[in-house]
């Protein structure tokens, strides 16, 4: 079988090149067709993902339809912006694995979204994967989380190698969550590495982070123990302490007084962080680190105001 990817940013061309790594044939859609013929021709996405070769296996095209032909699903590794529109050009009989952590323009999950367009298969995958490491083959683990379980386990099969294991999970909610919120507080995490304020300081952001995190997936109805599992937990500590990851730089260049360019790599969590500060303000839910980075990367308060509102709120149990 050939694995179609739809979206050749980094994740995409990852997923190609470890799924060729291990002669499995894959499809890989560039919207742009000067990206497409870049990738045909130096067989390196340079832009995106320098120093991963692609593997024969794997063919570049930016013919939608062409990618599609024979196909009955695709994963979509766009990023969240972009989700709508390709969902838009996409066939509903189509299974869709969505690999963006991000959510809908509207705040909502990007899956309740394609089930809302009519899509009858929906999944999404998420885990600790830096497509830097998954490029190279690197071992790392993921979840595939469906409401059918039988699609879910072909998808599961099709992606399993020697160097990807791939769970599965009927927790949409809670698998597609954990890797959005931990966006947001791997670029907390960053803000306090870019303001120097130490191991602690760090520890009590990815911790309380956390329980953020569980305190959404439970209010959005996710199973209680899959916050704690590879695409809660498991991603937080990859992001958060990671030399690849785009949240948690974007994080330490704010601190610095930087300037973070949005339309190069995609940072998700600027993004998420005001769609999720604005839920929580709406529904009187209280999630001071998300509000506190969602008021920094909004120009509202600078990193070090936020991490004091942080330290100031009222004392309470650990819980
Ligand atoms: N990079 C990683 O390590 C990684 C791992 C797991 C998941 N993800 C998630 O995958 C998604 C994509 O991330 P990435 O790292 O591949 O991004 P990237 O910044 O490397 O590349 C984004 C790509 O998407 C293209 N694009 C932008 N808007 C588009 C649209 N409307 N239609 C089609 N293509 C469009 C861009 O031209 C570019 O090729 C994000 O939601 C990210 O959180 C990334
Ligand atoms: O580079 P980031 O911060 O978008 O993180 C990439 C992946 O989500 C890590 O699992």
């Amino acid at each position: 079988m050939t694995v179609c990817i739809l979206g050749a940013g980094g994740w995409g061309t990852a997923l190609a090149a470890m799924l060729g790594l291990h002669g499995i044939e894959s499809v890989l859609w560039a919207r742009r067709p000067e990206l497409a013929a870049e990738l045909e021709q130096m067989r390196e996405n340079r832009s995106y993902l320098p120093g991963v070769r692609l593997p024969p296996a794997v063919t570049v095209t930016s013919d939608l339809s062409a990618a599609l032909s024979d196909q009955a699903w695709a994963l979509l590794t766009v990023p969240s912006v972009g989700i709508p529109e390709l969902l838009e050009n996409l066939p509903r009989e189509l299974g869709v694995v969505l690999c963006a952590k991000g959510l809908a323009p509207d705040g909502d999950r990007l899956s309740r979204l394609a089930q809302q367009m009519g899509f009858g298969r929906v999944a999404v995958l998420s885990g600790p994967n830096h497509a830097e490491e998954i490029g190279l083959g690197l071992p790392a683990a993921t979840v595939i989380a469906s409401s059918d379980a039988e699609w879910a386990a072909q998808v599961q099969a099709a992606l399993m190698t020697p160097s990807l294991r791939v769970y599965t999970s009927p927790d949409v909610v809670g698998v597609e969550l954990g890797g959005v919120l931990k966006n947001v507080i791997a670029l907390a995490a960053g803000l306090i590495d870019g303001l120097g304020l130490g191991d602690n300081a760090k520890a009590a952001v990815m911790t309380r982070g956390l329980r953020e995190m569980g305190h959404y997936l439970e209010a959005q109805g996710a199973q209680a123990q899959t916050v704690y599992g590879l695409s809660g937990l498991g991603d937080l500590v990859a992001t958060a302490g990671s030399v690849h990851s785009r949240n948690r730089a974007a994080g330490e260049a704010i601190a610095r007084g930087e300037h973070v360019q949005q339309g190069g790599k995609v940072v998700e969590g600027i993004r998420t962080a005001g769609l999720l500060n604005t839920w929580a303000q709406s529904h009187g839910h209280e999630l001071p680190i998300v509000r506190a980075v969602a008021r920094v990367v909004a120009g509202d308060c600078t990193p070090t105001q936020g991490v004091a509102e942080l330290m100031g709120r009222r004392a309470k149990e650990e819980g």
